[in-house]
């Protein structure tokens, strides 16, 4: 394993109960793929030139964790630029799915899709989010429906972790939308989904967590607790797309099973707050989403922050309701939009995003022991990052997990 020490670094260390964690005029070895070391250079036990690592002077250069983008759809066939005309001529979301468009129409491409064009048109836009500093990003399955295009989406994103410096997690969203050949009969399809889809699916081992769409044009809390105890007895993770349009009791029903995150919540009932800061699920917001569907309510930030709920931050990145594959828009969003601080929404794309995917006992700061997942900036200050827009931030990644670091 390549081991490194940086000297000379400007470090967000994201350690702290809240804030940045700052460590001027840092030091930070990394060995075995794991921090060895942090602190201030000062401090380091030994003089640099005795240790055996490669030495880097960062020059004074901002080092964060590496980007966690934890709510993606980021495998999918087609797009769905048709559907943004209609938008902007006055259709609603909602209107377009009732009339067959939106997630079904996207699940229509990506059965049709090939493996391989899924594969490289991902391939893509993992890139994009790449050379914005993620090392780590959370794709959904939901645009197949069906056994064999649920899989075939999750053995691309599987596919995309093996061949790329990035750690990817897998999560099945078979409950996204009833698919046509089950038009009418939402509770029949559910029963495949519980009965035959996730336990085929989740013994191939492709599935690190399970999400659903809680929405009038999707499916019920109650219909969704099925799915939510079958996904616990195979000792699976959950998470919500949850109050995005309206409040159908999703983030309460999510947050009773001990959901990793409920995500959207522009219609959180701020009475369900305190359920969430209890089970520690993670409130994650999503304002590309916002954005391009021009909704107008905004999720609760501040009665987020009283309570004390993780808030995290992430792209959305999925054909119908946030094309974007900028992780540092979504961070000027999420202060721009929706109120947060950039320390806030910093931690919202770090520690928080760990949170939301049950990876922070080994990813989203900078301790010792994590994994030595880190982004290298061309900036000085922190709410840089949430400042620029457009702006060329990222100087490196370091990816601990990357073959190149492999022993
Ligand atoms: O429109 C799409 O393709 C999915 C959008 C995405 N999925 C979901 O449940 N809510 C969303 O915003
Ligand atoms: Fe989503």
């Amino acid at each position: 394993m390549w081991d490194r020490l940086w000297l000379n670094a400007n470090l967000a260390t994201m350690a702290d109960a809240e804030g940045y964690g700052l460590i001027a005029n840092g030091a930070i070895a990394c060995k075995g793929g794991r921090i060895a070391w942090i602190g201030p250079q000062a401090a380091l036990p030994d003089a640099p030139d005795s240790l055996a690592f490669d030495i880097v002077d960062a020059g004074g250069r901002l080092m964060t964790p590496g980007l966690i983008d934890c709510h993606t759809h980021l495998v999918f066939g087609g797009n769905r630029a048709g559907e943004f005309e209609m938008r902007l001529e006055g259709a609603s979301y909602e209107e377009i799915a009732r009339a067959g468009g939106g997630i079904i129409s996207t699940v229509k491409a990506t059965r049709q899709a090939d493996e391989e064009v899924l594969y490289e048109s991902a391939s893509a836009r993992l890139k994009n989010v790449q050379a914005e500093g993620v090392t780590t990003i959370e794709i959904k399955s939901g645009y197949g429906l069906d056994i064999a295009s649920e899989v075939k989406m999750l053995r691309v994103a599987q596919s995309l972790e093996r061949d790329n410096p990035v750690r990817v997690q897998k999560t099945f969203l078979g409950a996204h939308a009833v698919p046509p050949e089950y038009a009418g009969r939402a509770d029949d399809y559910l029963d495949h989904v519980i009965d035959d889809m996730l336990p085929a699916i989740a013994a191939m081992g492709l599935i690190d967590a399970v999400d659903a769409f809680c929405e009038n044009i999707a499916f019920s809390a109650v219909q969704l607790t099925r799915l939510f105890d079958a996904a616990h007895a195979l000792g699976l993770p959950v998470k919500l797309h949850a109050e995005q349009l309206s409040d159908c009791g999703g983030s309460r029903m999510a947050a009773s099973h001990g959901a990793l995150s409920v995500d959207h919540l522009e219609y959180l009932d701020e009475a369900d707050i305190p359920l969430l800061a209890k089970h520690g699920t993670v409130a994650t917001l999503l304002p590309g989403a916002f954005y391009y569907l021009k909704e107008t309510r905004l999720p609760p930030v501040a009665a987020l922050r009283t309570a004390g709920v993780p808030m995290a931050l992430a792209t959305d990145c999925n054909p119908g309701s946030s094309p974007i594959t900028s992780p540092l828009l979504i961070l000027n969003m999420g202060c721009t939009l929706f109120g947060m601080t950039p320390a806030e929404a910093l931690r919202g794309m770090t520690i928080n995003a760990a949170k939301a995917l049950g990876r922070q006992p080994d990813i989203g700061s900078l301790e010792l022991g994590k994994a030595a997942d880190l982004a290298i900036w061309n900036i000085d200050h922190p709410a840089e990052l949430s400042y620029w827009i457009g702006a060329n931030a990222l100087h490196q990644s370091y990816f601990a997990g990357d073959p190149a670091f492999a022993a």
